[in-house]
């Protein structure tokens, strides 16, 4: 049978965790999968050895796997950090040092969207001032991914995973996706549909792709309740997919989810139950 759809990617921070990170690649290959995505694959290191990004890059191209999406420096994700560029002082430096590094391994392997994380507001801190310090950092993100040939992504979490994350519907993120094209004149700044993120904070997710289909620049599923692999959950991945390229989406969609059990296992049957809808599009 066949997937839900052809422009699946997978999210290898949360998938094939049970093997090294150089491992993961292969082993996407291996389930059928050739077009993966990462958070920052070194949480307490924005600017890791050489060496290292080295591997990883020719673990990514020996498994002849394409890299459609990679995390910023965001800090310890997911827990407790959501992000670093709104953060002032040291967490703001580190991410400012990340994105020459990302850039360029982005650009090493042809990665076409670098997303963003917001960061969770910080007791004693004016959100106002939070907020000036994220434009500046998201500027030098957007001119940083348009050297590298990307786009920057803003991507909203739910309020019930993330409470202190001030970005949790799809208009805050096209807003702020808009306020940072308007500041570089670059237009290389979209929307990253988080379809689970958006379920879990009670979004209609086929408003949110009719009305944002054209702002979005990458589309992560994983299914609600519980972030499962899809068909655990209420969503329909055919249905949605289906909706999101009837409104002319042609991009990736990453599949973002913790499995119940080894990877490759719930990706083989996700490939056996094929396209047939297994709920609704909320
Ligand atoms: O923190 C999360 O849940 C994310 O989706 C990060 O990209």
């Amino acid at each position: 049978m066949a997937l839900p759809d052809p422009r699946l990617a997978l999210n290898l921070s949360l998938l094939f965790t049970e093997l090294p990170l150089l491992e993961r690649p292969a082993a996407a290959a291996a389930a059928g999968f050739r077009a993966v995505e990462l958070w920052w694959p070194w949480p307490d290191d924005p600017a890791p050895p050489p060496a290292e990004l080295d591997a990883l890059r020719a673990a990514l191209k020996e498994a002849g796997t394409e890299l459609v999406g990679l995390n910023l420096y965001a800090g310890r994700l997911p827990g407790p950090d959501r992000g670093a560029l709104s953060l002032p002082g040291p967490e703001s430096a580190r991410f400012r040092a990340n994105l020459p590094v990302a850039a360029d391994f982005a650009a090493s392997m042809g990665c076409p969207a670098l997303n963003a994380l917001y960061g969770n507001r910080l007791p004693g801190v004016a959100p106002e001032d939070q907020d000036a310090l994220a434009l500046e950092n998201l500027v030098l993100a957007a001119r940083a991914a348009h050297r590298a040939g990307a786009r920057l992504l803003i991507e909203a979490l739910n309020s019930a995973e993330s409470p202190d994350y001030p970005l949790v519907t799809a208009d805050a993120a096209v807003a702020l996706a808009d306020r940072v094209n308007a500041a570089t004149g670059l237009g290389n700044t979209a929307f990253l549909m988080d379809l689970y993120h958006l379920a879990r904070g009670g979004a209609d997710l086929a408003g949110v792709i009719d009305r944002y289909a054209g702002a979005t620049g990458h589309v992560q599923f994983a299914d609600c309740p519980g972030r499962g692999a899809p068909g655990t959950g209420a969503l329909d991945l055919a249905a949605l997919a289906a909706r999101l390229r009837a409104a002319g989406y042609e991009g990736w969609i990453a599949l973002e989810y913790r499995p119940a059990g080894p990877a490759a296992d719930g990706l083989a049957r996700l490939r056996a139950t094929g396209p047939a809808h297994q709920g609704g599009t909320r």
